[in-house]
């Protein structure tokens, strides 16, 4: 059966946010992690996410990897890829969201492309081309102090331009609002001003109805979640899936012991484990020792080990912004970063060996480092834990079937690691 609709996201727990949100709105979807094994069949599937870890690679090695992704997927029937990126714009001046948007739009033949990271059930929301965080500027917000891409500009039309060839310009909110066909009559002025990408602004869903409708007459379009919601209710209205997609058999009980591990320092993700210690062991990793070379590895397992066949156990890098600072001065930003997403990874990795089944994955790097160290080649969805992050489920890995949750950084309520243990049995 032919994908009605393909995704390319750059990084996994981003890709499992928009699966869930694809699901919530009535395509049936999986989410792989790179391109599937051709042994994988999928029958009877709306929508296909494909997990990439391209966020913070260079940016030649990001377009080939989603250049190769894009074929898979319009090699299966997919008329409309969306590139997932993250709902907070992450990227640098050197990419990678206007390096892999371009090459995209030139495999695809070219044509503007719409781009917009709002996601208004998460907070995200764009206003005359700025990004808005639970209603802070997206440079006064906590990704001003993120680890690996600390964002300092809100203005997006201008972020896309330093990190892209061709010109960028704004759909405002005032033509979103009066619906596709204004949004179609701007985005055909700006391409014959040879802009090659427009940012466009939406604060509700109605917006991003709106935006979906048009993007899906296009080939391609670059956005997180909110996107993704305004496309899958494009092709629902227009009668060209079901409505309803099922979770039930993605939640099914799979037993074994529990964990969690977070690489993730966002300000939520420190709060959430601050919650969970009131109720469950949580060892928070030196990571000043770890990076030294001490062997913090080891000593993680084993006190796991210790405590988890009694109650779930958390294993935490994350460290608050002065301490990631330190260490990156010391050590430099990629090294320390991609150091801890190898340890974390490890750690992950030997706690299954030992049993785990029902893991929780904290931080968009540390869950790409840790699923691709488990070697899971794609999950099924299961229902929400919070808004971006459902269960999932393990298909084709060689543990056998295991229950997994990757929370983006910023996503999830104070109780969120409690929530998600409560949904997987
Ligand atoms: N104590 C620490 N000091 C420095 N870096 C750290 C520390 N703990 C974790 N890190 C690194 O910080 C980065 C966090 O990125 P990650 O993508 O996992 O989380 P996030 O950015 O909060 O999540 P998302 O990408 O989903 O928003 C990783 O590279 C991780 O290894
Ligand atoms: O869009 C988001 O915010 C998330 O899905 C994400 O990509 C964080 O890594």
């Amino acid at each position: 059966m032919a994908i009605l609709l393909g995704s390319i996201a750059d990084d996994y727990t981003g890709a499992s946010d928009l699966a869930n949100t694809l699901t919530k709105n009535g395509l049936r979807t999986v989410q792989t992690v790179g391109i599937p094994d051709p042994s994988l069949a999928f029958p009877g599937v709306d929508a296909v996410v494909v997990s990439l870890k391209i966020r913070s690679v260079a940016a030649d090695e990001a377009v080939a990897a989603a250049r190769k992704a894009d074929q898979w997927l319009r090699g299966r029937g997919a008329a409309h890829v969306l590139y997932k990126i993250c709902s907070t714009f992450d990227s640098t001046d050197a990419g990678n969201i206007g390096p892999v948007t371009e090459a995209l739009a030139q495999a695809a033949g070219g044509g503007i492309v719409l781009a917009t990271p709002a996601f208004p059930e998460t907070g995200r929301t764009v206003y005359l081309g700025h990004l808005f965080v639970n209603g802070r500027p997206l440079n006064e917000s906590p990704l001003k102090d993120h680890p690996l891409n600390p964002m300092h500009d809100a203005n997006l039309v201008r972020v896309l331009a330093r990190q892209s060839q061709g010109a960028v310009g704004l759909v405002n909110l005032a033509t979103v609002s009066m619906g596709p066909a204004a949004v179609k009559e701007r985005l055909g002025a700006l391409s014959a001003r040879g802009m090659t990408a427009a940012i466009a602004d939406a604060v509700f869903e109605r917006d991003l109805e709106v935006l979906g409708e048009v993007a899906l007459e296009t080939p391609l379009s670059t956005g997180a979640s909110g996107l993704g919601l305004g496309l899958a209710r494009a092709l629902v209205r227009a009668g060209r899936t079901s409505t309803h997609a099922d979770t039930s058999d993605a939640i099914r009980p799979v037993g074994g012991l529990a964990a969690i591990v977070a690489g993730s320092c966002s300000a939520a993700t420190l709060k959430q484990i601050e919650v969970a210690e009131r109720s469950m062991p949580v060892l928070r990793l030196d990571t000043e020792k770890l990076l030294a070379g001490s062997d913090e590895i080891s000593a993680a397992i084993a006190w796991a080990g210790e405590r988890m066949s009694a109650a779930p156990v958390i294993v935490a890098a994350s460290a608050s912004p002065d301490v990631v600072s330190r260490l990156q001065a010391r050590y430099g930003r990629e090294a320390s970063g991609h150091a801890i997403e190898a340890a974390t990874a490890t750690i992950a990795g030997e706690l299954v060996a030992r049993g785990v089944k029902r893991l929780v994955i904290a931080g968009g790097e540390t869950s790409g480092a840790t699923v691709d160290r488990l070697g899971i080649p794609a999950f099924l969805i299961g229902p929400e834990i919070a808004p971006g992050v459902p269960v999932l489920r393990t298909i084709g890995n060689s543990q056998g079937e295991m229950l997994m949750a990757l929370k983006s950084g910023n996503f999830g309520g104070e109780d969120f690691f409690g929530a998600a243990l409560a949904m997987m049995r």
